[in-house]
């Protein structure tokens, strides 16, 4: 079925409840916004392949010359509202309806609201989503599962902020003048067009988490576009607030400029520590001098991703904004005390750490760890924030930003790399964006790792085993073949058949073998999606 609102031509389903989110008008909106900002939007996407030339020929980012003087000058982010000021525990999920209300009533102080990587981008996930939030700041929204379970919001309830995808993606359904429009501008247009006034009425307000950027000038055309919605749908100037993933190794060096960028809109910065360390392998793809151990080594203990969560919060706290920690990956382990005692230690210790260092509110992955985020938060950081904390102590130099962590590539390592990639992908093209694997969450940001790892570690000539061999195509496969059973014997035969792994199979081995690294895998991945 195709629907037209003027420019804009819909090619996906339009199921009963989608006229709701897909009205004349919210198109209308979204179709301006796509009309005055698609250009600079590919002009920047066009940016990322030049600096990624210049990275290939062995140019390395540095803090930039030419914003010298804003990184000198004092200046602050706007004030923040209310119910911004206290962030001690974020919990992320996708914008299932269940999860959702799960999520708002898990006691956290904030919900983000995931139309990015836990969420696969099924055209009915994206809609769903919009519905699904849409009852839930009317209250609406509730929920009923198979064995009769009901679900509803209780009184209080965490914060709503929501992850539109990022600039790369597009969303396909949605064609402007035949061509897909941006999925970001997509995801916000939709949200901040049915909510923003609601969110209002109810003592808040639209509130962003923005992934993935890659400059400064990225944050500003996220700025230009809040603005012209703000002014489009005669909503007070600064009524919005995001927060940026600081997730690619070429953010960290642009920190102050991305908070200045946003200043009137900015609500601070989060260490999106998995794509972190996915865009340094990317962005590094060509370099014999960038290698990574084993994804497990690579804590925020090493000392490249201290230096980083370090520099972000003492950026932020002299901005006076807030500066977010990050995802431990630790879920709950259903059916084994011992390998859950441990997670619940590692989260632990996380936490400690991002709170004692300076940080000032943290993310989990799942509602069981809510309790032991905020314990940790509520013992060592003061009510409502700890943006006082300026650590004028901490001063961060480009060559730690970019230390290479030390460690060992191993056999199991090189092995769960392959799994995790072949699962997660099966799992994403099913329709389900984030996944529990071998007991952890995994996301698109961190099956991102796993795929970079065995591509890097094929073509560098320091991808060899500790045992001595060497990484090559031929045990890429061999092992590959070996998980397959291995993953076969876990879900069995049908699930195997019928969940996706032969075409998520099939991706992995040409994401591996593609000698040019594809920027993302949600890319070629998404031409498979319905
Ligand atoms: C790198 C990054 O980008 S991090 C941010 C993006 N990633 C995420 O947001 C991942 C969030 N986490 C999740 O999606 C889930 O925790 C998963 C997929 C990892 C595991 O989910 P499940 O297999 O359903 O876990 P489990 O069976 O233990 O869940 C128990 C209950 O908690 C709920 N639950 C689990 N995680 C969440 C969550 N994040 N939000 C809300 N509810 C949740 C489940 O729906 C389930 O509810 P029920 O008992 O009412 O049926
Ligand atoms: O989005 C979060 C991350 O760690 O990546
Ligand atoms: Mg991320």
């Amino acid at each position: 079925m195709i629907t037209e609102a003027k420019g804009l031509q819909i090619t996906g389903n339009i199921k009963p409840g989608y006229e709701q989110i897909l009205t004349t008008e919210a198109l209308q909106f979204i179709e301006r916004m796509e009309r005055h900002f698609s250009g600079r939007r590919a002009e920047l996407l066009k940016r990322r392949k030049s600096v990624q030339e210049e990275l290939n020929q062995g140019m390395l980012p540095d803090f930039l010359e030419e914003t010298k003087h804003i990184r000198e000058s004092d200046w602050t982010i706007a004030p923040l509202p209310n119910d911004l000021q206290d962030r001690r525990v974020e919990i992320t999920g996708p914008v299932d309806r269940k999860m959702i209300i799960n999520a708002m009533n898990s006691g956290a102080n904030v919900f983000m609201a995931d139309f990015e990587d836990a969420n696969s981008p099924t055209w009915e996930n994206c809609i769903d989503g919009q519905l699904n939030l849409r009852d839930a700041i009317r209250g609406t929204i509730s929920f009923k599962n198979p064995n009769g379970k009901v679900y509803e919001l209780n009184e209080r309830t965490a914060v709503l902020k929501v992850r539109p995808r990022g600039w790369h993606l597009e969303e396909k359904h949605v064609l402007l003048d035949g061509q897909p429009i941006s999925a970001s501008i997509f995801d916000f247009g939709l949200y901040f067009y049915h909510n923003a006034k609601a969110l209002v009425e109810k003592q808040s307000g639209p509130y962003f988490y923005l992934p993935k950027m890659e400059s400064h000038l990225e944050a500003r055309l996220w700025n230009e576009i809040f603005v012209y919605a703000q002014n489009d749908l005669r909503i007070p100037q600064g009524t919005i607030k995001a927060t940026v993933l600081i997730e690619t190794i070429l953010a960290a060096f642009e920190m102050d400029e991305i908070l200045y960028e946003l200043k009137e809109h900015s609500a601070g910065l989060n260490c999106g520590r998995w794509d972190y360390i996915f865009s340094f392998l990317k962005k590094f793809r060509n370099s014999n001098d960038v290698i990574f151990p084993d994804r497990q080594q690579v804590t925020m203990t090493v000392p490249n991703m201290r230096a980083y969560s370090l520099l972000a919060i003492k950026t932020c706290h002299s901005r006076n904004a807030p500066a977010i920690g990050g995802m431990a990956a630790q879920i709950p382990v259903k059916n084994d005390p011992v390998k859950n005692d441990e997670a619940f230690a590692k989260v632990k210790a996380d936490k400690e750490r991002e709170a004692r260092d300076g940080h000032d509110g943290t993310w989990v992955a799942h509602p069981g760890m809510v309790s032991t985020a905020k314990e940790v938060f509520d013992l060592l950081v003061p009510k409502p924030n700890q943006i006082f904390r300026k650590r004028e102590d901490v001063h961060v130099t480009a060559q730690e930003l970019l230390a290479v962590p030390e460690g060992t590539i191993t056999e199991a390592g090189l092995r769960t790399n392959i799994n995790v990639g072949i699962q997660y992908i099966a799992s994403w093209l099913s329709g389900r964006g984030a996944a529990p694997i071998n007991n952890l969450m995994e996301d698109a940001a961190t099956a991102e790792i796993s795929r970079a790892q065995v591509w890097q570690w094929i073509r560098h000539p320091k991808g060899i085993l500790e045992d001595g061999r060497k990484i090559t195509e031929e045990l890429f496969h061999q092992i590959k073949e070996e998980e397959l059973a291995v993953i076969k014997s876990e879900v069995g035969e049908e699930t195997f058949k019928s969940g996706n792994f032969e075409e998520s199979t099939k991706l992995f081995e040409q994401l591996i073998e593609a000698d040019d690294f594809a920027d993302f895998l949600t890319n070629a991945a998404y031409e498979k999606l319905s």
